[in-house]
Formats: C-alpha cells, sequence, structure tokens
C-alpha cells in the first residue's frame, strides 16, 4: 500500500462538486453568517468558508491550505472536521471554534482552528448550525468517544510515545474524546488492562503500537467472564507506531499515525470475525494471521537482522526460497468456499452488503451442517464453545487429516494487508465468518516463487494459477518430520506444535470506515 486513503484522494476537494455546485447544495439551515465578512455553509461532503480576510492572509487560518481554494473560500471535507462548539467570552457575545485536521504532508494531518465571533441574536442559530455540522461530519460515528490507550514505548524503533505526543494525543483532544493513557511497562501487560477495564467507562481501546498490543488486548478481553459483551461492546482499535501495523493499513487505510488518529475518530463500528487457536491446553484469540512455513520464519527468525527494518523480512524469505525449504504437515480443513469464482462473488456480494452491526455477528448465515452451529454463540457471556473441539479432542466428524508432505507456506488470514504493501488476502472480510487460506508448496520453482512475491505487492496473488485459496470455517495442522520450527500467531511466536483453529463471525469489534469492508483493494 503506497497511498493513503481519505475521504478522496484529495481531502480538500469536495469529490461531488466545485465550490460553486457545493454551495448550491446548502439550505438555509446549513448557511451561518459569520461577522460581516464571512460565512459558513455546511454543503455535500464540506464545510465552505467564504471569509474576505482569507485573501490579506489571515494568521488565524493556519495550515496548508490545498489547491482547490479560492482566495476568499475554503472547503474543508466534512471527514476532517473534528470539532466545533460556542464558547461564552461575555454575558452577550460568543466565540464559535471549529478545529479540524488539515495536511501537513500527504502522510499526516494536524489540528487547525478557525474562530468566529457569534453575536448574542445568532446564538441560538448558530448552536443549531453546530448541531447539524457535527451530525453531518460524524454521520454513524459517536461523537466524544472515550478512549484507553495504550502506548508500547518499545514498538518499531522506540518511537512511538513521540508520535502520540505530536500526531494523536491533539488530534483526539481537539475531537473531545475523552483520553485515559498509560504507557505499557511489559509484555502482557495489555491482557491485564484490558482484563480489568471497566467496559461501561470506555468505547475504545486504542494502541499505539504494532500489531502485538491489540492482539493482547482482544486476548485480554477474552480472558473476562464477560468476554462476549466486552468483544462487541469495546472496539479495539490500532494507532501504527509498530514494525507491523497490518491492523490500521486493513482498517484506517494508512500506516501513518495521525491519518489514523483521524480515522478512528470518524471510525464506524464493525464487529470483527475472531479466531480460537487450541494449542496443548491453552486457547487463545487471533485477529489477523496464523503461519506455518517461509513466512512465519522469514518474520520470526530474522530477529536478530532487526537494524534491517522491514527488508528483514524479504531478505528472510528469499534465503528460504533459494533453498527449496519445506515444511511438512499432516493438515485437516473444514472448507466453505473452494473456488476463485465462487470466493470472486462472495466477495462482491459482501460490497453490496450494508446490513447493520446487530446482523453481522453470530453464526446464522454460515453455510454448516453441523447441528451445534447454530447454537454455538452460546447462552451465557463468556467466550463462544468450541464447535470443533480443541485439538487434543478427536477429529470432528468429515475432518480428515491430509499429509501436505512438500508444503512451502500454509498461511491463514482474516485481514488482508499483512504489512502496508503485501495485500495478501485481497477476498478477506472483516466478518463473513470464514478464515482465507492460502497454500503454497515449497518444490515450485524459484522463477514460479519469486513471480508470487511480486504479485502480490501488484495485488495479482489471488489468480496466480500456484495459489491454492480457500475460505475455511476450521483446521487442524500437525508439524511433521521437524524437530523444531516457527509458527506465529498474529506475528508472535508460539511453540512448535499442532494447533487448531476455528472462527467466530464478529465475536470482536474495531472501527472501520466502511462498516463492512477492508480499506484493502478486493480481488482483481
Ligand atoms: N514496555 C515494554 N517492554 C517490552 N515489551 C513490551 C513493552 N510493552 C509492550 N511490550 C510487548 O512488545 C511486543 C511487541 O509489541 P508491538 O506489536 O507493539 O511492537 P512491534 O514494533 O510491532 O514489535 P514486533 O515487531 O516485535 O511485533 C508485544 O508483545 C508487547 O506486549
Amino acid at each position: 500500500m503506497t497511498t493513503v486513503s481519505m475521504a478522496t484522494d484529495n481531502p480538500f476537494v469536495d469529490p461531488t462538486s466545485s465550490f460553486e455546485d457545493a454551495g448550491r447544495g446548502t439550505t438555509s439551515d446549513s448557511h451561518l453568517p459569520v461577522g460581516r465578512d464571512a460565512s459558513l455553509d455546511i454543503a455535500t461532503d464540506s464545510l465552505i468558508v467564504l471569509d474576505e480576510s482569507f485573501e490579506k492572509g489571515d494568521s488565524s487560518c493556519c495550515g496548508l491550505w490545498p489547491f482547490g481554494t479560492t482566495a476568499n473560500t475554503r472547503a474543508i471535507p466534512l471527514y476532517n472536521i473534528l470539532w466545533a462548539e460556542l464558547t461564552n467570552e461575555s454575558e452577550q457575545d460568543s466565540t464559535l471554534v471549529l478545529t479540524y485536521a488539515t495536511p501537513t504532508s500527504k502522510n499526516s494531518v494536524r489540528v487547525a482552528t478557525l474562530k468566529y465571533p457569534i453575536e448574542y441574536q445568532m446564538v441560538d442559530l448558530a448552536n443549531k448550525w453546530v448541531k447539524k455540522l457535527l451530525d453531518r461530519s460524524y454521520g454513524e460515528s459517536q461523537q466524544r468517544k472515550r478512549a484507553k490507550v495504550l502506548v508500547n514505548p518499545h514498538s518499531g524503533k522506540g518511537s512511538a510515545g513521540k508520535w502520540y505526543a505530536r500526531d494523536v494525543e491533539p488530534l483526539l483532544k481537539a475531537a473531545h474524546v475523552s483520553i485515559d493513557m498509560v504507557k505499557t511497562r511489559h509484555k502482557g501487560e495489555a491482557v491485564d488492562i484490558a482484563e480489568k477495564i471497566d467496559i461501561e467507562a470506555f468505547d475504545i481501546i486504542a494502541s499505539c503500537s504494532g500489531d502485538g498490543l491489540p492482539h493482547e488486548v482482544f486476548n485480554g478481553l477474552g480472558k473476562r467472564p464477560d468476554a462476549k459483551k466486552a468483544l462487541s461492546k469495546i472496539a479495539v482499535v490500532h494507532i501504527p507506531c509498530g514494525s507491523g501495523n497490518a491492523m490500521s493499513c486493513n482498517l484506517n487505510g494508512t500506516d501513518s499515525p495521525s491519518l489514523a488518529t483521524l480515522a478512528i475518530i470518524k471510525g464506524i463500528q464493525t464487529p470483527l470475525d475472531l479466531i480460537s487457536i487450541t494449542q496443548g491446553n491453552t486457547r487463545t484469540l487471533s485477529f489477523l494471521s496464523q503461519s506455518v512455513g517461509i513466512v512465519a520464519e522469514a518474520d520470526l527468525a530474522t530477529e536478530n537482522l532487526r537494524w534491517m527494518g522491514s527488508q528483514r523480512f524479504t531478505y528472510g524469505f528469499l534465503v528460504r526460497l533459494i533453498q527449496k525449504a519445506l515444511y511438512p504437515c499432516d493438515i485437516a480443513v473444514k472448507v466453505a468456499i473452494d473456488d476463485k469464482p465462487s470466493i470472486r462473488e462472495h466477495y462482491r456480494k459482501e460490497q453490496q452488503n450494508h446490513e447493520p452491526a446487530s446482523e453481522r455477528r453470530g453464526y446464522k448465515f454460515l453455510i454448516d451442517d453441523d447441528a451445534s452451529a447454530s447454537t454455538g454463540s452460546g447462552s451465557d457471556d463468556s467466550l463462544p464453545p468450541l464447535r470443533y473441539g480443541t485439538v487434543n479432542d478427536k477429529l470432528p466428524e468429515g475432518w480428515e487429516l491430509v499429509p501436505y508432505d512438500k508444503l512451502g507456506n500454509f498461511y491463514c488470514g482474516n485481514m488482508a494487508y499483512m504489512a502496508s504493501d503485501a495485500n495478501f488476502f485481497s477476498p478477506a472480510l472483516p466478518n463473513d465468518g470464514y478464515m482465507d487460506l492460502v497454500c503454497i508448496n515449497g518444490d515450485i520453482s524459484r522463477l514460479e516463487a519469486m513471480q508470487m512475491m511480486f504479485a502480490v505487492e501488484t495485488n495479482k496473488l489471488f489468480d496466480n494459477p500456484g495459489v491454492w485459496y480457500r475460505k475455511i470455517l476450521g483446521y487442524r495442522i500437525i508439524p511433521k518430520n521437524q524437530e523444531d520450527g516457527f509458527i506465529s500467531i498474529d506475528g508472535e511466536r508460539v511453540p512448535f506444535a499442532p494447533f487448531q483453529a476455528e472462527i467466530h463471525k464478529g465475536l470482536g469489534t474495531v472501527l472501520s470506515k466502511t462498516g463492512h469492508m477492508y480499506e484493502a483493494p478486493g480481488p482483481v
């Protein structure tokens, strides 16, 4: 992913119209005269600010006004409006204070403010106008969210604290998000925080980190006696400050901390499928991916090459590719959709599907012949029961262990982007109730393997004939003929031992831009 997705490619261009056209779209209650020389109009997608003082270079209008403005007129996309309110400066007169996110570069925004005096006769009108502006600017998104913010000071190259203070907190404050921030002190602390959090006091838990902290937050919420309730009430959100920032790329459409913060301020509650992983006697939740083979090893076995930055993964991958590394396993899969045309059709249907969040949870739409499927959500608030049992149980009926002696890559994804430029699972959907599984043989030619690697970057992997792509409900994988190796769950290393996975439709909650799709381009 190279470009930033916001309300439009250029956030200061009203996508529907020119300024003049947008102005025509306003109605009288959208129009607010502010003083003799200025007026504010709520248009289709923008706030049109007409102010004679702009021509005189008034310094109250801080920010880089991009092209598309005229000398005395500016269009601020409603998506970028953070807040508006009237403050009383004297008994009679008030000031309208308007804050918004203004671009400072292609990849960042910062807070800017406009202020206009409002005479006392205009106060009622102005208050109504402010309410309308906020309702239109937030749409389905909750205003004044209450955020528990976790900052991992060791994420990535150790800049999360700095980025939080510079790029994140000012936007949250300007948007009247209430903030309770803690810096994590050790691995696992986010699990404890999420496990003990008062779910009535917060709407979101925001991790300024890599993908590791959101993984801990989901698991902390999952450990609670009221797990199901907590996971549906609290939205887990990600502000990208780590080395792996896939969650933000998928849901916020960016790996920029300030743009992600804006996406979260305007984010829409979205149920997210979560996956139960059983291994030994543990049960954990996965929200992003599981991998065995080349991807897991290229990531986890190259920790000593951290100095290489993101290149370390490519390097690790190429080394193993040249060696034609094989990772033999026995695998049993519960398949839901097993051909590419049907998967493409499934994705297209979801693009048109605008059912509310309440309809996107539970098992009722799953195509599954198991009797337990319809009651799988259980009657209490704890985690849903496992429909397929654990890795220690005998194989569920109808599952068959198949030897994959030449396996090169077992990669199961719940989101599309696995990194900012790796749209590995382009047909993945937030709450379709399926995991996306890719299996690639390790004995394909090096040329084919290289072509696949480039296909990821150009969003053509799905169509590559060597890629076996399936939508599935669960699987068991048993590594064999290897003494040790690497298994990655959401980018974290777990013991090299058999494990079993099954999906829970819409068990978790996140915020997204659309309420039902990831930001990655779908299968072409
Ligand atoms: N203060 C801390 N010191 C050390 N580790 C921490 C601290 N706070 C959190 N962690 C742990 O660091 C791990 C990685 O965090 P995160 O995903 O935020 O960063 P990252 O830069 O993407 O790292 P990685 O590439 O190692 O996954 C998580 O397991 C988290 O629990």
